[in-house]
């Protein structure tokens, strides 16, 4: 087993505020995680160390065995899939999807003159059939609906075949179709054994697919609880992190929380 990810005591600052505070955790190359806490908890925080974009203020933060501060970061970005909206808003309106997927193997956003290898074709081609995309491949980008678009961002993050996998709220503005689906892809995807170690931030139980093995529970920039989703996704621990009592339900692999009805 690899460790993919590991906070140490990691602390991010900005204007004497502690937005991460002390957060020590681990990701294993087997695991599927969720991340999951209020607005303003530190999730896209956690999220930018994870994907080298930015330093600890203190502590440390290793991703892939290379400590951040170390090692070249660019270098280090190929290697790890990140998907979320400011990454979909790069992307030129008018590229072909197929060319979206594609232009990932030279880590660019747009086509331009470059010569594809045949194999990278057929690679995107590979991952565009396992989203569902074929059919769009030669649709443009900004023609697609909102989850059609966050396939697209999914397949081309995959596209390099990733050592690591993080999804800031893939589902956010879908409607309940494209959600559902979605949700089922992702789950096809985090239980193959051939799947990178995943990280998913999101705001609902709601939206954690079948197949995901961990949850990490944040709230004001401190780590509440982590561990495996079965012991870790409890009602104590939801309260905790949102600040209300709430049922919580499991059934089909599927969590579901609502909150409990006030005393009157
Ligand atoms: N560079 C920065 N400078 C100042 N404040 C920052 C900076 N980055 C984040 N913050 C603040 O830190 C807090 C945590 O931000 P972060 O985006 O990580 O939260 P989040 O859990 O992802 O929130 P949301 O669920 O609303 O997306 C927020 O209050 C945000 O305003």
């Amino acid at each position: 087993m690899t460790t993919v990810l590991s906070l140490t005591d990691a602390s991010y600052v900005r204007n004497q505020r502690p937005i991460l505070d002390s957060v020590s955790w681990q990701v294993d190359d087997s695991e599927r995680w969720v991340v999951l806490g209020p607005n303003g908890a530190g999730k896209s925080t956690i999220l930018k160390l994870a994907t080298a974009t930015d330093f600890p203020t203190s502590g440390s933060v290793d991703v892939l065995e290379e400590r951040l501060g170390k090692v070249d970061v660019f270098e280090l970005r190929t290697r790890i899939g990140f998907v979320s909206s400011a990454t979909a808003r790069r992307i030129p309106p008018h590229e072909k999807v197929r060319d979206v997927v594609l232009t990932a193997a030279y880590a660019v956003e747009g086509r331009w003159n470059e010569q594809y290898d045949a194999i990278d074709v057929r690679q995107a081609d590979r991952v565009l059939a396992e989203w569902d995309l074929l059919e769009l491949a030669e649709q443009n980008f900004g023609t697609l609906s909102d989850g059609e678009q966050k396939r697209v961002m999914i397949a081309r993050s995959v596209m390099t075949d990733p050592e690591v996998l993080l999804l800031d709220e893939p589902s956010a503005n879908l409607d309940l179709g494209a959600r559902e689906r979605l949700l089922q892809m992702l789950s096809g995807f985090a239980s193959s054994p051939f799947s990178p170690a995943m990280v998913m931030v999101t705001h609902h139980v709601e939206e954690i697919p079948p197949g995901f093995t961990h949850v990490l529970l944040v709230r004001d920039g401190k780590l509440l609880a982590a561990g495996p989703i079965e012991q870790t996704l409890t009602s104590a621990n939801l309260e905790a992190t949102f600040g209300l009592p709430f049922d919580l339900t499991h059934a089909n692999g599927r969590y579901a929380a609502v909150a409990k009805p006030s005393d009157t």
